[in-house]
């Protein structure tokens, strides 16, 4: 059983790993969000995070995109520390708020993207066609991005983060706000991801969206309750759903008595 208390789990091999964290300690506003976390995010995998709202899975994401002040601890990139400049054209980054420009449209946001993400090298005009049909909206390319629901506006964040075909996505909680077709269907665009390549770090609310997942990492207040697959998290609790599974750990702790 790994519940990420001790004193060194079983990860995947950090030479395999997308991203390798440490003994991660994170304060936030005087309160310590991260106490000493280490996890590993397999690379080419989906890895799901999950966890109560407050649990310090944007922090950890922070940390992993480099953008988070930490106390003490590693996080490794891609091989790289977080953070490194080399790293910023191989990383998408979506973040809950959509970061585009609502004051332009839909296809100017994914043109502009494009041209700093392929830089004089790509063709951007292609790019950005392809990304916004990827997400379901190649039929809103004249629209203002302030004008679409909040479900398409993150969608927008979302093609805007697939341009320069990032090695590793980082995606906090892309699916909220989404009807459940739009949901199967963007989790169906993450397993083509990762089926070339990309590894992926999304962190959700929603426990049913764990078993699209490869790999779980489920924290309470900052600590690792759980890294495991999906089926795993299900044997170990011996609950009937990912939710009560979820719930069990999420309340005490543990994976259930063993
Ligand atoms: N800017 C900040 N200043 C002080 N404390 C913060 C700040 N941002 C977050 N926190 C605190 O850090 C803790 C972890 O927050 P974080 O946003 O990482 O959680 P989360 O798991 O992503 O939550 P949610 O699912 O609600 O988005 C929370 O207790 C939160 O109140």
């Amino acid at each position: 059983m790994n519940t990420g208390r001790s004193a060194r789990p079983e990860f995947a091999d950090d030479a395999t790993a997308a991203v390798t964290v440490r003994s991660l300690r994170v304060e936030r506003g005087g309160a310590l969000v991260l106490p000493g976390i280490s996890l590993s995010v397999p690379a080419g995998k989906i890895t799901g995070l999950l966890g109560p709202s407050g649990s310090g899975k944007t922090t950890l994401m922070r940390a992993i995109m480099g953008i988070q002040l930490v106390a003490s601890g590693t996080v490794t990139v891609l091989g790289e520390p977080a953070g490194d400049p080399g790293l910023r054209r191989r990383i998408g980054y979506v973040t809950q708020a959509p970061s585009v420009y609502s004051d332009l449209t839909v296809r100017e946001n994914a043109d502009y993207f494009a041209r700093i993400a392929l830089g004089r090298g790509g063709a951007p005009r292609q790019a950005a066609d392809d990304v916004l049909e990827r997400v379901g909206l190649a039929d809103r390319g004249k629209q203002l991005v302030g004008t679409l629901s909040g479900g398409q506006r993150s969608r927008v964040s979302l093609a805007c983060a697939l341009l320069g075909s990032p090695d590793l996505l980082v995606l906090d909680e892309p699916t909220v706000g989404l009807d459940p077709v739009l949901r199967a269907s963007l989790w169906e665009l993450f397993r083509q991801l990762a089926g070339s390549g990309c590894s992926l770090l999304i962190s959700s609310h929603v426990m049913d969206e764990a078993t699209h997942c490869d790999q779980l990492l489920l924290l309470r207040a900052g600590e690792l309750v759980f890294h495991g697959p999906p089926n795993a998290l299900l044997e170990r609790t011996g609950a009937a759903s990912a939710d009560e599974a979820f719930l069990q750990i999420a309340s005490t702790g543990r994976e259930g008595d063993e």
